[in-house]
């Protein structure tokens, strides 16, 4: 008699997070944050991973980077840490999705953003409860340009499109775009000094908050975004 294959739990979804090196990261925030565009892109990528654990439907997250600082700090806050592959974006997330797969071969795999200081474990569980309804799926970013997670049920190709304007990208290729209300902190990733003041507004992580902070304490009067 065949036995039938247990349903996975939702604590079964492994994240892939992509860091990549951190001279290049985040350089449209390079005017607001100065010398310390570096420490922002950690303090944001760490306050990403860190909440994202704290989501009871997030089993493991995985981040790929080639950074070695940014990897001993993502670890740190406790990513299981891949090297990069160096072969672009998409490229790292497939990467860290075949590392998820091998440590967890039943589970569903995501990709999200290193980029959301603001986010709500609570709002990520809504999100990943819905994505778990469809064999692949988005959340398009506050912008509805670009996206924040992708994600596949077990079994299902992991073939994540991000990169410009990746919502129309995963539209057409069939990822089903969710909707659900109130997760507006994992729709706002940050790339701008006014995704920075969006975030702030909503509430960041405290190692973006300490940064901010200390960008401010440097140059008041700089370039460098205030939550109100
Ligand atoms: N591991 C890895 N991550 C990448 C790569 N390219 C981009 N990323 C990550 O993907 C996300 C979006 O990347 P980008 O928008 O190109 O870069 P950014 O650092 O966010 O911002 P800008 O420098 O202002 O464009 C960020 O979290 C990056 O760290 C890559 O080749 N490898
Ligand atoms: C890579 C992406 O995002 P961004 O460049 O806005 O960080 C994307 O939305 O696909």
């Amino acid at each position: 008699m065949l036995k039938a294959m247990p349903a996975p739990r939702s604590s079964d979804w492994t994240l892939v997070v992509p860091v990549k090196t951190l001279v290049a990261a985040k350089t449209r925030l390079s005017r607001a944050a100065g010398p310390h565009r570096a420490a922002l892109a950690v303090a944001i990528a760490c306050d990403t991973v860190e909440a994202a654990l704290r989501c009871a439907a997030v089993a493991r997250v995985v981040v790929v980077t080639g950074d070695p600082v940014a990897a001993g700090a993502l670890a740190s806050v406790g990513a299981h840490v891949v090297d990069d592959p160096e072969a672009g974006l998409n490229a790292a997330l497939r990467h860290g999705a075949l590392e998820a797969l091998r440590l967890t071969p039943s589970g569903a795999v995501g990709a999200l953003q290193a980029d959301l200081p603001a986010l709500r474990p609570a709002e990520l569980a809504v999100v990943l409860a819905a994505a778990s309804e469809f064999d692949q799926a988005f959340l398009p970013d506050a912008a509805e340009i670009g996206t924040t997670f992708y994600g596949v049920r077990p079994g299902v190709p992991f073939t994540p499109g991000f990169g410009g304007e990746s919502r129309e990208r995963h539209l057409r290729r069939g990822a089903k775009e969710l909707c659900p209300d109130g997760v507006d902190s994992i729709r706002r990733d940050v790339d701008t000094p006014d995704d920075l003041r969006a975030a702030l507004a909503l509430g960041v992580g405290p190692r973006t908050l300490a940064t901010v902070e200390q960008i401010g304490r440097e140059s008041p009067s700089g370039g460098t975004p205030s939550p109100s």
